[in-house]
């Protein structure tokens, strides 16, 4: 996760991705559909007409680098959602644009070639194909690119490595568990180097210690080679854990975006207030959003403005007076008063 993102969130680069009034509608044709009045698309409206408004006027910008999570119960249209902004479900209305380009206007091969090149994707349940080994697997979208099959396989081998698989390169698919599975997933969105990423449930069907490994690993990836990341989950937890901005979806529609912190601290609804109560405050207040701004010259320590107040918490207990706070080149730009941050580090502990 970028920095960046955390103090203004979508604003400072150009968009990689936006959705300007996606709604999709099933039940209706799109023509139809399209001569209905704002008034006939209301909630009411569609189930007195019998149609399901699985996604409804879905509108927002993802930054480069960004992890967009997607977040809401079941049925409330993250997996539709997710799905238009691939295509792989064609949206009834609106635009879906890639850097500029709507791809809702792409002929269908210009479409199957962004997709090779520029996305990956890992699904809940995916297939892997089940007489390849595990690196024939990873190394599969490079050879549908046309790359001989000895190079593929050794970038498939680097891609191993990274997610923890070396030693397992010869097995087939159903030698593997669900984690490890889901981990040839993750290697094969990635081996054609995507600069976007999208993950629908990855890590559901998973038990929460291999859920909490392949979260972090997320992370990880992240870190060290950035792309523009929508990650669909019903986890509140997993989503707080990934995200840059989390998008809360309710019956089809998006009802808030904002950071971890913003929804916690300023709830938009009843709906967000009730799903975000659990989570202590401590665990998504930035240092930066508590500290007073002061310039000073550089202190021989302090806390990062990045960090949450539980990241800090060691430092808080220890310190005797106001904390430095630094950027992330390491040079002052606030003062963390200590007492505030105690009351929020207590606050719903
Ligand atoms: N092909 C379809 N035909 C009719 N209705 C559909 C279809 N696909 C999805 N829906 C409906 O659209 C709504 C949103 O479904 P979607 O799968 O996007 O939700 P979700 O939030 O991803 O749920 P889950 O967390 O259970 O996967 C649901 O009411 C669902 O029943």
């Amino acid at each position: 996760m970028s920095d960046a993102y955390h103090h203004s969130p979508g604003r400072t680069a150009p968009p990689a991705l936006e959705a300007r009034g996606v709604w999709k509608v099933f039940g209706t044709d799109a023509g139809s559909f399209g001569q209905r009045p704002a008034s006939a698309r209301a909630p009411e409206a569609l189930a007195a007409a019998n149609v399901v408004g699985a996604v409804q006027d879905a509108t927002f910008r993802i930054a480069r680098g960004e992890v967009f999570v997607i977040m809401g119960l079941s049925g409330s249209g993250k997996s539709t959602l997710l799905r238009c902004l691939t295509r792989l479900i064609e949206p009834t209305e609106g635009e879906v644009h890639y850097d500029g380009e709507n791809i809702l206007k792409l002929s269908d091969k210009a479409l199957v070639e962004i997709r090779r090149r520029r996305m990956g994707m890992v699904f809940q349940h995916f297939a892997l194909l089940p007489n390849r080994t595990v690196l024939g697997n990873i190394a599969f979208p490079l050879e549908v690119q046309g790359m001989p099959r000895a190079k593929a396989e050794a970038r498939a081998q680097e891609l191993i490595d990274t997610v923890g698989l070396a030693g397992r390169e010869a097995r087939f698919p159903a030698e593997l568990s669900g984690g490890q599975q889901q981990r040839v997933g993750i290697a094969r969105s990635l081996t054609t180097n995507p600069e976007f990423w999208f993950l629908d449930e990855p890590f559901s069907a998973l038990d929460p210690l291999i859920r909490a490994d392949l979260q972090a690993e997320v992370l990880r990836l992240q870190q060290t080679q950035t792309r523009t990341v929508v990650f669909v989950t019903h986890d509140l937890d997993e989503a707080i854990r990934l995200a840059d901005r989390i998008a809360i979806m309710e019956g089809g529609r998006i009802v808030q975006i904002g950071t971890p912190e913003e929804l916690v601290t300023r709830p938009a609804t009843d709906y967000v207030r009730r799903f975000v109560a659990k989570i202590p405050p401590a665990r998504v207040v930035r240092v930066s959003s508590l500290m007073t701004p002061a310039q000073g010259q550089n202190a021989a320590g302090g806390v990062k403005a990045a960090c949450t107040i539980s990241e800090i918490a060691p430092e808080l207990v220890s310190a005797t007076g106001p904390l430095p706070v630094l950027d992330a080149g390491g040079r002052q730009i606030g003062s963390l008063d200590r007492q505030r941050a105690l009351v929020t580090l207590a606050a719903g502990a």
